[in-house]
């Protein structure tokens, strides 16, 4: 891990049901031969010093773990949703109480392969923060790449027993630090096969970008 990792949990959001890629995007390969579940295990083991658990839409298959812990370099925990099928905030919401009473859980969605450490290094929370603390890149604002507090779970909690699903209605709700960060590739997700054929074509796509993000 990083000399400089935080003293936080880490959760990798792999509940998806993958749609627009047809495929499941958390297998899909990197050209480094990792799928892109395992990049993600390694990037927030490097990131963070506390737990590390897949946050997955049930139980996942016997040895999988073994994989995941290889790939991360410390052991790794499964954190099935509460109430599956409900998206990336039942996911957050299932890990915040996994991890509680940690104060803070940094995030990341699988399908984000350029995200690196220095972007939670960069987001660290600090006193005064009592939302969560997000990235953004000019205009582009990446939510399941930071820090989620526990200080939101009872906001997040009653937005998804009212039925609320989206992230950006639930981000209108509470406090948010939306922190700058001048590396935009670290913020772009993958959703669809043509944007992953961008993605492993572009030269970023073989190797983690460069450690600076400010
Ligand atoms: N735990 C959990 N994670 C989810 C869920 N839905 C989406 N995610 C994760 O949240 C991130 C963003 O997902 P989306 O791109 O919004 O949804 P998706 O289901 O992966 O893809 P589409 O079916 O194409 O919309 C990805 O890392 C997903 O794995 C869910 O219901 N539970």
């Amino acid at each position: 891990m990083a000399p400089e990792a935080l003293p936080y949990p880490g959760l990798v959001l792999a509940g998806g049901a993958s749609r627009r890629m047809g495929r499941d995007k958390a297998g899909l390969r990197l050209p480094d031969g990792r799928t892109l579940l395992e990049h993600a295990l390694a990037v927030l083991a490097a990131a963070v010093t506390g737990p590390l658990l897949v946050s997955t839409a049930g139980p996942v298959p016997p040895g999988r773990l073994q994989t995941w812990a290889r790939a991360a370099g410390r052991a790794v925990a499964v954190c099935p949703d509460l109430r599956p099928g409900r998206g990336p905030l039942e996911g957050i919401r299932s890990g915040l109480r996994a991890v509680a009473p940690a104060a803070w859980l940094a995030v990341l969605a699988v399908d984000l392969p350029g995200a690196a450490p220095a972007l939670w290094i960069h987001l660290a929370p600090r006193a005064g923060d009592d939302g969560p603390v997000l990235p953004v890149a000019g205009d582009l604002r990446q939510p399941l790449a930071g820090f989620w507090p526990a200080a939101v779970l009872p906001a997040l909690e009653a937005f998804l027993d009212q039925g609320g699903r989206r992230v950006q209605q639930l981000l209108q709700a509470v406090p948010v630090r939306w922190q700058p960060v001048t590396a935009a590739g670290m913020l772009v997700n993958c959703n669809t096969p043509a944007e992953w054929a961008a993605w492993t074509g572009h030269p970023a796509g073989a190797r983690p970008p460069a450690p600076g993000v400010e």
